[in-house]
Formats: structure tokens, sequence, C-alpha cells
């Protein structure tokens, strides 16, 4: 992945075309990090006509920005601008999705060249560490005795990369020359920075800074998830900070392991969530509750990330108490937290009081080499694909975009990861969207093994597990389930592959409902007030079924 995602920038400067005055348009207001950017546009320019003169005007790259207006996100490219409704003066909401990845070139003094993936936030001495692990590799000794020099400055342990790559381009270029002496730990070097030396008598911010929580005392956590607590609450301890990304529209934190080496776990609090109180984004807090999405809340998104990892059933069936199998679609473990840490964002004075304490989802940390974003699809392996797509269609996930599937290399096949599933089961289906559906694997046939998994799904259990859990999903997002299950299912034994399945969910236009949405319309109109909601899907089971025919 490459840092200039985000060009800081303006990219190219055309005066007189699309940053200029035309008497068709309008001027809208950008609010982006703090600051308000007038700019004008014309109201009948799409969103990808928007967010591309976004680029050419402002510097900002297309594929990192989001745009929200009303407290919606406008993720819909080839909509236009007024059929969000936005008009003249209004507000947009610019939030910018800046890779958490920097690609840097380490040379050493003999000339032997290095490249690194490094997240922005570590420290020189971690980006140490990695060079000497390769070093070693290649029989280039004592590696961890050679200091870094970026433009000939010797750069301290404790900077951090994100420092170092301000003052330069794309690609930061450092030197490895070996030193007189290096001391080899951080605690010799630089008492004072090590928090624990410098405080040894601090407390934690509470004895145990992070648990679970645990609605219903007869399920158990799987040791995998205790582990990853386990270590996220170690590495609280030993004063290893979380640290927030900057990508996402809601508050999310990497949480370290103990040795600082490296992230175990991703903790999303409920009050961060986008237009949440404290949404360290400045998304402005929702007037109606309503998230970003149609259907959802606010504050709901952390039960949905458990509920995805719950829902997602290894291929041996529904997950038992203390299951540790990967599931179908190898969604993350995720379980529900309790944190206390000062580096989250507080509305007041932060005091390590219980007021302060978040509730949130607790993810384990996946290993990635960046996400579907960053490549075409051509690579992904039909299969891989198909896992998201099974899921996607019975959650009826509302923000599967190329972005919240993560990529990993196994040797030389890619595995895909799906993440962010805090808008998965929406009371309603309109703002459902699939990225995958126009990759090439969307429209090959299941194989027997996926269409095998698919038909042993069963909505009615599902929700019994996701209650066992205690959440116990609203009657709408119960529907949502049923409905997505059934189509699901009903589609794979026809034979459709997940393009024509999925295409049923998914609008086309802002403002065109989808075949779901007509379904479920035509299905309010035909049956009686007081229809009991096994009745109402059983008219549901018969319109789909027609429509499902007419895709054959
Ligand atoms: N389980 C995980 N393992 C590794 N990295 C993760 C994981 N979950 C999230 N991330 C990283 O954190 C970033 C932000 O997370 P995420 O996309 O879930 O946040 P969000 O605010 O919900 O985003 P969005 O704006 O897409 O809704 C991701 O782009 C990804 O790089």
């Amino acid at each position: 992945m490459s840092v200039a995602g985000v060009a800081l920038r303006p990219i190219h400067k055309r005066s007189g075309s699309v940053c200029s005055r035309s008497s068709e348009s309008i001027v809208i207001y950008l609010t982006v990090a703090g600051s308000v950017i007038p700019m004008r546009i014309m109201e009948s320019d799409s969103i990808a006509a928007v967010k591309l003169k976004i680029q050419i005007c402002k510097g900002f790259v297309v594929k990192k920005q989001k745009l929200v207006f009303g407290g919606r996100e406008l993720s819909r490219n080839n909509s236009l601008l007024k059929d969000y409704g936005v008009s003249s003066g209004d507000v947009l909401h610019l939030i910018l999705r800046v890779s958490d990845l920097l690609v840097i070139t380490v040379k050493s003094a003999i000339g032997k060249q290095f490249e690194f993936e490094v997240d922005r936030f570590r420290n020189v001495r971690y980006l140490r560490q990695l060079v000497a692990e390769k070093a070693k590799g290649i029989g280039f000794i004592n590696a961890d005795d050679h200091k870094i020099l970026c433009n000939g400055e010797d750069l301290d342990d404790q900077r951090l990369i994100d420092d170092v790559w301000k003052k330069n381009d794309a690609v930061i270029h450092l030197v490895v020359q070996k030193s007189g002496e290096v001391p080899s730990s951080l605690d010799e070097r630089n008492p004072e920075k090590d928090d624990r030396k410098s405080n040894p008598k601090k407390p934690p911010d509470i004895d145990s800074p992070l648990q679970p929580i645990i609605v219903n005392p007869g399920s158990k956590l799987s040791p995998t998830i205790w582990s990853m607590l386990d270590s996220t609450s170690e590495g609280l301890q030993k004063g290893k900070k979380p640290i927030r990304s900057s990508e996402g529209t809601g508050g999310t934190y990497f949480m370290q392991h103990p040795s600082g080496n490296r992230y175990v776990a991703v903790f999303k609090p409920i009050d961060e969530e986008p237009m949440a109180v404290n949404n360290p984004q400045g998304l402005p807090v929702s007037s109606n509750g309503e998230g970003l999405k149609r259907g959802t809340k606010v504050g709901e998104g952390a039960f949905r990330e458990v509920a995805a990892y719950l829902l997602d059933h290894p291929k041996s069936g529904p997950r038992t108490s203390g299951d540790m199998e990967t599931g179908f679609a190898g969604v993350p473990p995720t379980v529900m937290v309790k944190c206390l840490n000062g580096e989250f964002n507080h509305l007041g004075d932060y005091d390590g009081g219980p007021e302060n304490i978040k509730v949130g989802s607790l993810q384990m940390f996946m290993k990635n080499c960046g996400s579907c974003e960053d490549m075409g699809p051509r690579d992904f392996p039909v299969e891989e694909v198909h896992k998201i797509t099974v899921f996607d269609i019975r959650t009826a996930n509302a923000d599967r975009h190329a972005g919240n599937i993560l990529m990993n290399r196994e040797g030389d096949r890619i595995v895909l990861i799906p993440i962010d599933h805090g808008y998965c089961l929406p009371e309603n289906f309109e703002d459902c969207t699939f990225d995958w559906l126009y990759w090439p694997q969307a429209r090959e046939p299941y194989s027997r093994e996926t269409l095998d998994y698919i038909q042993s799904l069963d909505a009615e259990q599902d929700l019994a597990l996701l209650s066992s859990n205690g959440w116990n999903l609203s009657p709408e997002c119960a529907r949502t389930l049923r409905i997505s299950t059934m189509l699901l299912k009903k589609g794979a034994a026809r034979g459709l592959s997940a393009y024509a399945i999925g295409r049923i969910l998914c609008r086309e236009t802002l403002h065109k409902e989808s075949a779901i949405e007509k379904i479920l319309e035509k299905a309010h109109s035909s049956t009686l007030p007081g229809t009991s909601e096994a009745g109402f899907l059983k008219t549901v089971t018969d319109l789909l079924d027609f429509e499902l025919d007419k895709a054959l």
C-alpha cells in the first residue's frame, strides 16, 4: 500500500473550469479537520463528480473521501447531490480516510535495501526491531546495534514514524548505520520516556482496565477471545496506549500487545460511533438517533459487530459456547467489553472515574496487507469472495465497501477478511450496498460446499443464539434477518449467483427502490392489519419465489 493515498497539496490546479464560477452553480461548505472550505459546484453534479472536484481543487484523493450530509453518508457515487437534498449554502462533512500504513524503504550503509509496511503510529524503535528481524535472515549481524538516520539526522527511538514522514515524500528513505554504542534496551537509552520507569508507582487506570461484558452467565467465551482480552488488558496495564486509527468515521482504537510490538485488538466505543456524542471526527450528533445508514441506530454499532461474529457460523454448524473455530466468512472474533483509558475521546476532563468507562466492541486485530480498495478484484479467489457474499446477503449488510475487506497473503493465496459490521442487520433495506456485486467472482456459481453451508442456515436458530448472548433483535431487524436468509437460501437453491441474489437487495440509484423493497411494499398492501409475522412472511415468501423465478 502506498502512502500517496492522500495528497495534501492540490494535485492539479485548473483555473476557469471546475473550481470557478458558473451561472448554474451553487456554493456548498465542506467541513474538514476543523476548517470550513467553500466550494462552487453544480447542483446537478453526481457524488462522484463532487468528489473528483474536491480532489482536483483540494488534493484529497477520491477513494479516501467520505461525504456526510444531514446525518447520512453520500455513499452512492452515481446519485446526484440534489438527490440527497443538498442545495446552496448547505454544509457537507468531509471525512478523509488516511491510511494507517506507510511504506518505508530502509537502506543499509552497505547498500542493502528493505521495504516495510509500518503503521504510522509506531515508533522508530519498532522499525529498528523490524530491520533487525529482516537482517538476521540474511546473516547481517547485530542489526539492532545500528542507528537509523533520516537525511543525516539520528532518529530517536521514541519518534513516531508519522512524525518522521511528515517531513518527507511518499516513501521514507532511511539509512541504517553502525553506531559506536547503542544501548539495546529502551530503558537504558531513555528511561524517562518509559511510563513505568518514570513513575513506577503510577497505578494502572483501574485494577482491570478491560472487562468483557457477559450478559448470559451460562455462555462461555472461547480461549481465543480470552487470550485477546488478557493481552489487551496486560498491554493497558503496562502503559501501552490505545492508538486511534486515522481511517474510518468512528473512533477505532488499536490495542497494543504488552510488548508494544504489535496490535492485538481493535476497540470501538459506542459513544464514539459516527454521530454519537464523542465522535472524534467531529460529525454532528444525530438529531433523531438514526445512524449514518438508514435503519440503524447510533450506539448499536458495537452490538452489530458482536452479532456479526456470533452469526458467522463455522462450516460445522452454529457457534457453541466457548467455540474456537473460524466462521465461514472469517469475521474476526469479537466481544463486548468495557474499558477505561485516557487516550479515548472524552467530552469533559478525564479523571479515570467510573463515568469515563467506555463500552464497545473489541475485535481481534487481523494481520493484513491492506484492504480490497488497494487493488482490483481480479486476483481474489472465487471462494474468498463467495464467503463474503453469503455473509453480506444474510445480514443485509449496509456497509460493504471494498475498504471493509482486509487482505492477507497465505503463500501465494489471497485471503479476504471481512471487518466493520456496525451496519449489518438494519431495520430496512434502503442502504444495502455490496461493492462485490460488480466483481466477476460474484457471477460464478456457488460451490457445492458453499451451497451446503447456505442450506444449513436457520434464521430462527440465529435469533435464539443472539438472544442467548444478550441481544434481542428489534422486530424490524429480526424480520430483516429472516427475509435475507430466506432470499439467500431460495436463490442459492435455484442455482442463482451471488450477483443475481445480491442485486435483489440493492438499489440501483438512491431513489429507485430495490426489488426486495417493492416486495415488502406489496406484502404490506396485500395483508390485513393485525396479520401475524408468520402470515406476513408467508406473503413475502410467495412474492420472493416469483421474483427469483424471474431471475432464472
Ligand atoms: N479486526 C481488524 N484487524 C485489523 N485492522 C482493523 C480491524 N478492524 C479495523 N481495522 C482497521 O481500522 C480501520 C478503521 O476501522 P473501521 O473501518 O472498522 O472503522 P469505521 O469507523 O467503522 O469505518 P467506516 O468509516 O468504514 O465505517 C480499518 O480501515 C482497518 O484498517
